[in-house]
């Protein structure tokens, strides 16, 4: 079976193309401008086009999304690209994973859906670096432990950049040293090493309240730059939060 699932986050719409439970290709668009159903329509024929999707081989289309203002639009895009109705998954869809919080974000649940899906029979943190940093835990028997949310790593620098008259844009990678002296330098390490700090933290106090080792994936955006800075992440994998969507959409 050949399924389209798209996650429509605050900054970036990533779509996947999935044969059965592997996620073969994947694309992403930005979110804002918000764009209309006539827009969104050329924008993913364009893209199905360059990826060499063919319409009438997908069988079925999932979508997950935070940004209820974009859910209808891509739906219906989707509809006028694929003349079927998309499968919309949200906290509400049944899984193996009690959501138990009264409010949780689509891709906050997906992403522990796709942990116990693939990680099974330990306890599992998934740090999502996106618009923003959250972290979510989960235990073997699919409980959800509970869940941080905290401002997105490129989020809070632009919000720093913004505010100040003589700070610039910078590159997001490691700098030479933790002590900086130049501006560049200096806003790296506080960017690079203070985000570290907390998600080191985060991955720390989570693992001494529930009173276990977790296994750790971390996925979203900036992801790539903390995982290769700490052993306490296991794994990476971009694709995370979509193979939840996918879990949760594949058998509706
Ligand atoms: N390949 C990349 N390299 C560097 N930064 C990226 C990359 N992809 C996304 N980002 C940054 O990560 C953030 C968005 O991450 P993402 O997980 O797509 O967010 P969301 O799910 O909230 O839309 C943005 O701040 C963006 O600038
Ligand atoms: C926390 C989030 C903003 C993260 O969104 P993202 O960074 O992936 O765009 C999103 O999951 C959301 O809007 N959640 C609703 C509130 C909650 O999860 O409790
Ligand atoms: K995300």
């Amino acid at each position: 079976m050949n399924s389209i699932v798209i996650n429509i986050g605050n900054t970036n719409i990533r779509f996947g193309l999935f044969d059965d439970d592997n996620c073969d290709i994947s694309w992403v668009i930005n979110t804002k401008p918000y764009k209309t159903t006539d827009e969104l329509f050329v924008q993913i024929l364009m893209l199905y086009q360059t990826y060499k999707i063919e319409v009438d081989k997908i069988d079925k289309v999932i979508i997950g999304s935070v940004v209820p203002q974009l859910t209808k639009v891509v739906a219906s895009a989707i509809k006028k690209i694929h003349n079927k109705i998309p499968v919309i998954v949200d906290r509400n869809t049944p899984s193996g994973v009690i959501p138990k919080s009264k409010q949780m974000g689509t891709d906050i649940y997906a992403n522990l859906v796709a942990a116990h899906n693939l990680y099974p029979s330990q306890k599992k943190i998934i740090l999502d670096f996106g618009t923003a940093l959250t972290a979510s835990c989960l235990d073997e028997n699919g409980e959800t432990l509970g869940v941080i949310i905290a401002p997105g790593i490129v989020t809070s620098l632009n919000s720093l950049i913004q505010g100040t008259a003589q700070l610039p844009e910078i590159e997001l990678v490691k700098p030479k040293s933790v002590l900086g002296l130049d501006t560049i330098s200096c806003m790296q390490s506080g960017m690079v090493y203070g985000f570290l700090g907390m998600v080191e933290g985060f991955i720390d106090r989570i693992n001494d309240e529930v009173k276990d080792n977790c296994f750790v994936i971390a996925t979203g955006g900036v992801s790539h730059v903390y995982k290769p800075l700490t052993d306490k992440i296991n794994i990476g994998d971009r694709l995370h939060t979509l193979k939840g969507l996918y879990f949760l959409g594949k058998d509706l």
